[in-house]
């Protein structure tokens, strides 16, 4: 099957992920997410833009069923998500490598998900040692984590989620606080990623190197959806939605 052929059975679906008329709110605080609809096909790599408090990372947590919407319907791979259903078919991937490594060793961090999902000992050891070598750490497997650098972490919180092979991977501000040398393997790995992807990021030089679709995001409403260049090099788009022109484009 085509690449074109496996998208068209996938709109009838609903895609991976498919938003329609979503809201959401925090108790007493105005709307959020405020009737957002889209769907994002299997393997598209799509940048989620916009200024602080936009939404990216609430539309995330909903994707994931933490948060439940308080209006539309979100689906994915064709299912409804249901708020606290576990669906190892999406990871997500916190922004802070901290808020996702607990363990004594990256060894049992890598394996706390794959051992959630009940395999035997000698599946979750081999799935433990597969996500450590595409994400290039697996020489840190007997490392704490908590005494490994900023990129190093980055790369083992993305391990920890690889091992339960999902086929959707949702990551929020992957380069945040990353040196130039973390950064560029981390874009590396994202390029070569086989998973559908979603990035929520303020890089936009790394979107645009990564993604090939964008939704730039406003006030939790989606005002434009399309090619990363076109979308970014729109000065007054990017400038009214507090965005500005990443360099490489100016
Ligand atoms: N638990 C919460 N309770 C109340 N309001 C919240 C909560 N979490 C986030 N918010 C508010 O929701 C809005 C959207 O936040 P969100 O983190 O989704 O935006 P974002 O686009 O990811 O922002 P950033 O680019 O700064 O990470 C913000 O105004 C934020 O203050």
């Amino acid at each position: 099957m085509t690449k074109l052929e496996e998208q068209a059975r996938w709109v009838k679906t609903g895609g991976a992920i498919a938003a329609s008329g979503v809201w959401f709110s925090y108790p007493n605080r105005p709307a959020i997410l405020q009737d957002l609809s889209f769907s994002i096909l299997p393997r598209e790599r799509v940048g989620l833009i916009g200024s602080n408090g936009a939404g990216k990372t609430t539309l995330f947590l909903t994707i994931c069923g933490l948060l439940s919407p308080t209006g539309g319907t979100l689906t994915l791979l064709g299912k409804p998500i249901i708020k606290g259903e576990f669906r190892p078919e999406i990871g997500l991937v916190f922004q802070n490598p901290d808020d996702q490594l607990f363990c004594a060793s990256v060894r049992d961090d890598v394996a706390f998900g794959a051992e959630n999902l009940g395999l035997d000992p000698e599946e979750v050891d081999r799935r433990v040692h597969q996500a450590l070598s595409a994400t290039g750490v697996l020489p840190l497997i007997d490392r704490v984590p908590h005494q490994l650098s900023g990129g190093e972490k980055c790369m083992v919180a993305i391990a920890s989620v690889l091992v339960m092979h999902p086929k959707v991977m949702l990551y929020d501000e992957p380069s945040a606080n990353l040196d130039l040398r973390a950064r560029r393997r981390l874009i590396r790995f994202l390029q070569q990623s086989q998973q559908t992807l979603a990035i929520a990021s303020h890089d936009l030089e790394m979107i645009l190197e990564v993604c090939d679709r964008v939704l730039l995001l406003d006030r939790g409403q989606v005002v434009a959806d399309g090619k990363p260049q076109t979308i970014m090099s729109d000065r007054t788009l990017m400038e009214t939605n507090g965005l500005e022109v990443p360099l490489s484009l100016t």
